[in-house]
């Protein structure tokens, strides 16, 4: 643990490439910092300022990083989302972020264009209190897990699926990874009463004599205390973490303070991330697996498994009892109650004001658009503008997206709440389009967003969406099943010590509600963070402060209406 007094800058050179990897012992092409996968750690103390250039190797594609959970207050141009805060780094280009983590906690970064983040563009980041200052919590060690799904098909291939007629869906992932490693199950490959000599390629590489194969481990004193940090990176999979034999107890979550409680198994939705203490208080002559599975889509990928190990064990000594299931996939009740059990840590997080200055409410729905599936909210698919929108913002460049600010209600429902979530197929899939508007707020202004979940597509289905909010974090007031209702449903809120998060879940044929402040001048994307959903149109961008945008660095220009006007 880094345990400076005094706030540092920290400097980095990264270089952005591809790489030949083998994460589940299969070899494949990641997206690499540094030739690392996950992309290296970086340990920050409160209040320092992290200085990355970052020069961008990849042949054929541009590329930018988002800091996911940093709330750059005075760096909106450095959030790193591509053609909302800047343009993508171009081939052979190199950009510097510089901005400030102000907030100890876990959190991540990550490629903010198109699909890089699935070819395995993220790393964690973690910041620590400064010596001074101590934590409402103890422990002996702090140990780190970045959770994530893995898929065999490359992310162009998925990004052609997901944009041609028919749809094509990038489906459940081969593999399951627990700081980049997991290992591919052979056994799904064989044709029945086949042989491993009849399997696939990709199955021969994945046999025990592999050193790739190996399992990540977490090494641990026995009757020791430990800050173990869990965060999800995945693309599409709601994920169960779980370590056999202990109790969990959590202590933060997405960087900020909550009550502490006790699980033993935890939900850990993509772009969330969680502190729990564990403490190695079981038989210390055999190790435990850690085990991740599949919650919320019919799980069609095997348990990802790690090792804890007590030490002075060898690493090498296999648990002998079978991998840990979690929950049954489709026990939604489970997942919500153990949503509900968060609160904000008394006194060391403050309550939400009590009333709002507006509520927005959401649809999510998946629609039919000119031949192609695309998700929309209140009927708008977003595509994004070839303009960064800061920038647009900023110059005034109103022709670079669409003017006409986005529904703030389903304009399915009528009298607010006469909408058949519930409907099979969804009766108005046909009338969404594609659209960039923004939602404008008043700075300081108090706002409420609530989700309001429907029906898929398919038949009897809806899905877990977890969103994030960039430059903010938010209060989750509540969350609630069925239609959304603004005269009792408000009702059933906790104003009095909800948590404060940077995403949360929407969980099927539900809703949640949010209240965040408006005070951070800036342009911040709000989306689902399952990659091929954002990546077909779910999400949206708001932006406050206008008027009090700062300077905006030329390195972030340069594209759509940004292009240089002289030679
Ligand atoms: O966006 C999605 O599309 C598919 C399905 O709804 C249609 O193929 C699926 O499971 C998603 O999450």
């Amino acid at each position: 643990r880094d345990s400076r007094a005094e706030a540092a800058v920290l400097e980095y050179d990264w270089v952005v490439g591809y790489l030949a990897a083998a994460p589940d012992c299969v070899e494949k092409m990641v997206i690499a910092i540094n030739g690392q996968f996950p992309s290296p750690t970086i340990h920050a103390v409160e209040g320092d300022t992290l200085v990355v250039k970052l020069k961008n190797n990849l042949p054929t594609e541009g590329v930018s990083i988002h800091w996911h959970g940093i709330r750059q207050r005075g760096t909106p141009f450095y959030d790193g989302s591509a053609f909302v805060s800047q343009c993508p780094i171009n081939p052979g280009e190199t950009f510097t972020y510089k901005f400030v983590v102000d907030r100890a906690g876990t959190y991540f970064y990550h490629g903010h264009l198109a699909m890089q983040r699935v070819a395995g563009l993220f790393g964690s980041l973690i910041v620590s209190l400064p010596s001074g200052k101590t934590e409402p919590f103890s422990y002996d060690g702090d140990l780190s897990v970045l959770l994530s799904d893995w898929y065999h098909k490359s992310i162009y291939q998925q990004e052609l699926g997901l944009s041609s007629i028919p749809f094509q869906f990038v489906g459940e992932p081969q593999s399951l990874l627990i700081q980049g490693r997991g290992k591919y199950n052979c056994s799904l490959d064989l044709p029945p009463g086949g042989s491993a000599a009849t399997s696939s390629p990709d199955c021969l590489q994945c046999n025990a004599t592999n050193p790739a194969c190996a399992p990540f481990v977490l090494p641990v004193q026995p009757g020791k205390t430990y800050r173990l940090r869990i965060g999800s990176m995945a693309t599409l999979s709601s994920l169960n973490f779980k370590i056999e034999n202990h109790n969990l107890t959590v202590v933060a979550a997405d960087g900020r303070y909550v009550e502490p409680f006790v699980v033993d198994n935890l939900d850990v939705y993509s772009g969330q991330s969680y502190s729990v203490l564990l403490t190695a208080n079981q038989d210390p002559t055999r190790n435990y697996w850690v085990g991740v599975n599949v919650r919320g889509r019919k799980p069609a990928t095997p348990t990802g498994l790690a090792i804890l190990q007590y030490l002075p064990n060898s690493e090498h000594l296999l648990p002998p009892t079978p991998a840990p299931t979690g929950p049954v996939w489709n026990d939604f009740a489970v997942s919500l109650a153990q949503a509900q059990k968060y609160s904000a840590k008394k006194g060391l997080e403050s309550a939400p004001p009590t009333t709002s200055h507006k509520l927005i409410i959401f649809l999510m729905t998946q629609n039919i658009i000119n031949g192609y599936t695309r998700w929309a909210v209140n009927n708008i698919s977003q595509v994004p503008s070839a303009t960064p929108l800061l920038a647009a913002f900023k110059f005034k460049l109103w022709n670079a997206f669409d003017q006409t600010p986005p529904p703030r209600r389903p304009p399915q429902y009528t009298n607010n709440k006469h909408f058949d979530i519930f409907a099979t197929p969804n009766p108005n899939t046909t009338h969404a389009s594609l659209g960039n508007g923004v939602y404008v707020s008043k700075l300081g202004e108090v706002v409420d967003i609530v989700i309001q979940n429907t029906n898929t597509l398919v038949p009897n289905n809806s899905e877990i969406h977890p969103w994030h909010f960039h430059g903010h974090d938010f209060w989750v007031l509540g969350y609630g099943e069925g239609v959304f209702d603004p005269r009792n449903s408000t009702k059933t809120y906790n104003l009095v010590n909800p948590p404060l998060r940077n995403t949360v879940a929407v969980f099927p044929y539900g809703w949640v509600a949010i209240r965040f402040i408006a005070d951070n001048p800036g342009v911040w994307p709000f989306h689902c963070h399952v990659e091929p959903h954002l990546f077909v149109g779910m999400g949206t961008v708001f932006a406050e402060g206008i008027h009090k945008l700062p300077h905006i660095p030329s390195q972030t220009l340069g594209c759509g209406l940004t292009k240089p006007t002289r030679w």
